[in-house]
């Protein structure tokens, strides 16, 4: 694995999975596997998840680590070609991410979308001016589209409290106070739709997701209808796709109860976290047994560890062909 910015860069998925489960039961037994390499972990939004869970992997990995805000501890960047930079951003990506490839064998990045443009966000313009300029693997901690390694988390987490051999999967929209991006459930989607699960995602009309991500899944507009004998219900808020970036809908009869919950399997609940209690999911799910989202959020490290070691492994062999 080269660079790791969405499914289509892990070839064999239930390998992956299995491999993050086996680093779980043994943390270090690759604790020499990344010695004398350095990862660059680029945030230009927040973080609390991915940023302590891949510096948590990479270390135990025996990899060094540099952490950095960008924008906010860095100088501001413009990612445009031809621009001629008389505004506020002081320094083009083609400079910045090449000197980063410099200090760094591996730069991780996380970079939300504008919601603003589509086209622009849709197109990856900031993780592709990096992969441009690095020239290092570039390992994706959330773009405009996609959060991959969340995705491989809520795969492991599935497997790991999955009570049927096929469970029945929701994806649910629900409330929120702010326009968030489409990424989460993007990236869930597609990992769903490539998983062996019965997959539903449910949200209001105009909350439709791109078809390159909602692919086959099932749509309901129901939410009882939808949590009816659900082994896992994913609760997420995303903006519209169609009227970008809007909020069309606020209605808190999406939110997740523990009425609904009762129409489920016994479902888990599953949240990437941050979560905004009593707007997103009631107090009661959350603080029930329903709520796996702790444990999900601990199994970031094994994703992050797995998708690391790979990416290590192939710069090892292209380092050093002749020892493969
Ligand atoms: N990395 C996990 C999710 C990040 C982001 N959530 C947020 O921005 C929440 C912000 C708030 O609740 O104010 C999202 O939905 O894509
Ligand atoms: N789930 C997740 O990516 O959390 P952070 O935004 O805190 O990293």
């Amino acid at each position: 694995m080269h660079h790791f910015t969405s499914i289509h860069d892990a070839y064999n998925i239930p390998q992956l999975v299995n491999e993050a489960l086996l680093m779980k039961r043994a943390p270090y037994s690759d604790c020499f596997i990344g010695k004398n390499k350095t990862i660059g972990l680029l945030f230009f939004n927040s973080s609390l998840r991915t940023r302590l869970s891949t510096q948590k992997a990479a270390q135990n990995l025996g990899m060094n680590v540099m952490v950095m805000n960008v924008g906010a501890d860095s100088w501001q960047l413009e990612m445009n070609e031809g621009v001629i930079m008389n505004g506020d951003k002081a320094e083009h990506v083609s400079e910045a991410a090449a000197v980063i490839g410099q200090y760094c064998d591996i730069v991780g990045l996380r970079s939300f979308p504008s919601l603003v443009n589509r086209e622009e966000d849709y197109s990856e313009l900031v993780l592709n001016q990096f992969i441009k300029y690095t020239g290092r693997p570039i390992l994706s901690l959330e773009s405009a589209t996609r959060h991959p390694l969340q995705s491989l988390t809520d795969l492991i987490t599935i497997q790991e409290y999955k009570k049927t051999a096929r469970p029945k999967v929701v994806l649910t929209w629900a409330p929120h106070v702010k326009a968030l991006p489409q990424c989460v459930p993007n990236s869930f989607a597609e990992w769903m739709n490539h998983a062996d699960v019965d997959f539903t995602i449910a949200h209001p009309k105009g909350y439709e997701l791109a078809p390159e991500f909602s692919g086959n899944a099932n749509i309901c507009y129901d939410p009882k209808e939808a949590f009816e004998g659900a082994d896992f219900i994913y609760a997420k808020n995303w903006s519209s796709y169609e009227d970008y970036g809007k909020i069309l809908n606020s209605d808190p009869a999406w939110m997740v109860t523990m009425d609904k919950m009762k129409l489920t399997n016994d479902a888990k609940f599953m949240h990437c976290l941050p979560v905004r209690r009593n707007v997103v999911v009631e107090d009661a799910v959350l603080d029930s047994d329903h709520s796996v989202v702790i444990q999900q959020a601990g199994n970031r490290v094994w994703a992050a560890q797995t998708v690391l070691k790979e990416m290590l492994l192939s710069l090892a062999k292209k380092e050093s062909p002749y020892l493969f």
